[in-house]
């Protein structure tokens, strides 16, 4: 009972928060960046961002579910998985997602990236791929954002999604993966996840290539695991190399629900 009423005000909030913004969409796919930096933001303090009993980080996996998501390794056992925000070695230094063990996507995104990993796994039998991060809740990316206060917004969009516009993580129509070899282990993207710097930037990739910066490996990796998930229809984010999205922002919030 606690639990719908909680996540109802959250909504509705929610849709008193999203009414004050511009109503345009902002794609986040390949060079469709920069609109979001001219968005005005309002910022939530981390003292506000009391999470609800019903998000309590144990419990979102039942959570996630009932918003009828899909589990990715339903559709394909061979993923490998390290929600990396369900553990302490990511940005924030937290873990965010308790023991969370799955990742979570819309069916459509699901059956999308299994269609991108049977790809991969024809054209190169020994990889496969790890996923970092699927749906992602709308209190999370919310508090992403304010623990990067310092930097200015026009920057901060290019690693973090503002909140008031939604993340297609929020949307469960994104995901962060890399390639690995068949015993789960990461390869060498010339960056790790979540890395700031411009070398992890795809837009840049030539650049760094041609500086020597990144290997041809590097480059080659990014490459094949960039081929399979565009043939599934996945666009990359030009300041992420491991950040694709299953549609732009438009197209999820007209089918989609953000998850509070
Ligand atoms: C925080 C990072 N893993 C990520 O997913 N960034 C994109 C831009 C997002 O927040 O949507
Ligand atoms: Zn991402």
């Amino acid at each position: 009972m606690t639990i719908f009423s909680k996540d109802t005000i959250f909504v509705l909030l929610l849709g008193v928060f999203a009414g004050c913004t511009s109503s345009s969409d902002d794609p986040v796919t390949t060079k469709e960046v920069s609109p979001e930096s001219e968005r005005k933001t309002e910022v939530i303090t981390l003292e506000e961002l009391e999470v609800p009993e019903s998000i309590q980080p144990d419990t979102l996996g039942i959570r996630l579910r009932s918003f009828g998501l899909t589990s990715v390794t339903e559709i394909d056992s061979t993923f490998f998985i390290d929600l990396k925000y369900a553990s302490t070695d990511n940005f924030l230094g937290e873990n965010i997602y308790g023991n969370l063990k799955e990742v979570f996507l819309q069916d459509t995104v699901a059956k999308m990236l299994s269609k991108a990993h049977a790809f991969l796994k024809e054209e190169h039998p020994d990889l496969r791929m790890l996923i970092y991060d699927g749906v992602r809740p709308l209190w999370v990316q919310q508090k992403m954002w304010n623990l990067l206060d310092s930097i200015p917004v026009s920057e901060r969009v290019k690693f973090v999604s503002n909140p008031a516009n939604g993340s297609l993580h929020n949307f469960a129509c994104a995901v962060d993966l890399t390639l690995c070899d068949k015993q789960g282990n990461p390869l060498d993207m010339g960056a790790g996840y979540d890395d700031m710097r411009k070398i992890a930037y795809p837009e840049l990739e030539s650049h760094f290539l041609e500086s020597g910066e990144l290997s041809k490996e590097q480059y080659q990796n990014r490459m094949i695991l960039r081929k399979s998930m565009r043939k599934a229809g996945f666009s990359q984010l030009p300041t992420e190399w491991w950040h694709y999205n299953a549609m732009n922002r438009n197209t999820a919030r007209g089918k989609f629900e953000i998850v509070p």
